[in-house]
């Protein structure tokens, strides 16, 4: 094929092969058969072994890294991962309410999310294009571990548009990832994780990240860090259908409360339902929705005052 030929060939396989992985990794729903997407990336591969030049930064083949590491670089967040204050029962959240209501009257309503039991996790891109990502660690500094999130499939390599933004997810192991990993340690006489958030955090600190990407590791996106609304969004629930536009994975159970009993029939719904998910979670993201209502309640020195977790009482580990 002609040089001129093969640079289009090379940039259609990347398009496609990004298309094709966004919709079986983050909508849950393929364009093509797995043979098909196998047979491209087959493709793609055997051109950029012959042609490295035609090597995308972010082309899909670029997922699992080279040698391991000798360790993390640290990495100082622009903007500090916040942690959320905890409420444990009704009366906790009745008088969440109550604050929100004697601040800012009672024009406001809520968004109520999955509390995601992972590790939370930021990713840095730069004209669409993923550059760095790092875990929480203290909440201002964290430890970079791009090479080991390039492995998870649903974290997307390039955006759906050429946006500077961090953003802020969870990663996590779903249960049946975290009990087939521990019946394959107990075959070769390893520790077992504890739990899925345990096996999640271990995956994702591994030094080789051929290790991580065997892992079967997913992320849901959550927020954006620093200014929301230099993105033209101003509540929550927009910034969560902004990110999804994006191309990340939203977790889709997202749902606007518009009253305290609205969130605690949520909160009520999910106590039965969570067995039945294919993840882990320990609680319910309670959060005021408006973006002025949010800058209104402002922040503590460690948490936002527009937000706050309702944690399900500790159950019996999976054993
Ligand atoms: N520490 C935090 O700020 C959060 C932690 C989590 C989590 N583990 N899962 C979901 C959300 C969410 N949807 O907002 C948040 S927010």
């Amino acid at each position: 094929m002609k040089d001129k030929d093969l640079e289009k060939r090379v940039a259609e396989l990347n398009k496609l092969l990004h298309e094709y992985a966004h919709a079986y990794y983050v909508l849950d729903n393929p364009l093509v058969p797995d043979a098909v997407y196998d047979q491209l990336m087959q493709e793609l591969m055997a051109i950029e072994k012959e042609h490295p030049e035609l090597i995308y930064p972010d082309s899909p083949t670029q997922r699992v890294g080279g040698k391991p590491l000798e360790g993390f670089n640290k990495v100082t967040h622009r903007y500090p991962m916040l942690s959320l204050s905890n409420a444990f029962n009704e009366e906790d959240l009745r008088d969440f309410d109550r604050k929100i209501r004697q601040a800012i009257g009672d024009k406001y309503n809520y968004v109520c999310e999955l509390k995601i039991d992972g590790l939370a996790i930021s990713l840095r891109y730069e004209n669409g294009i993923f550059v760095q990502g790092a875990t929480r660690g203290d909440g201002t500094v964290g430890e970079d571990i791009t090479v080991n999130l390039k492995t998870i499939k649903d974290i997307p390599l390039r955006l759906k548009e050429p946006v500077t933004i961090e953003v802020r997810g969870e990663a996590y192991m779903p249960k049946r990832s975290f009990l087939e990993l521990n019946m394959e340690r107990e075959e070769n006489g390893e520790d077992l994780f504890a739990n899925p958030r345990n096996a999640a955090a271990g995956s994702l600190r591994q030094l080789d990240s051929k290790i991580t990407a065997s892992r079967n590791l997913a992320t849901f996106i959550y927020g954006i860090g620093g200014d929301g609304e230099a993105y033209g969004i101003d509540s929550h629930a927009e910034m969560l259908d902004y990110l999804e536009s994006l191309g990340f994975r939203v977790n889709k159970e997202r749902t606007l409360c518009e009253t305290i009993d609205d969130v605690l029939a949520f909160i009520k719904k999910w106590t039965t339902e969570r067995p039945n998910l294919p993840y882990e979670i320990d609680g319910i993201v309670v959060k005021v929705n408006r973006f002025a209502h949010q800058e209104e309640l402002g922040t503590t020195v460690k948490s936002p005052r527009w937000a706050i977790a309702y944690k399900f009482p500790a159950e019996e580990a999976i054993t």
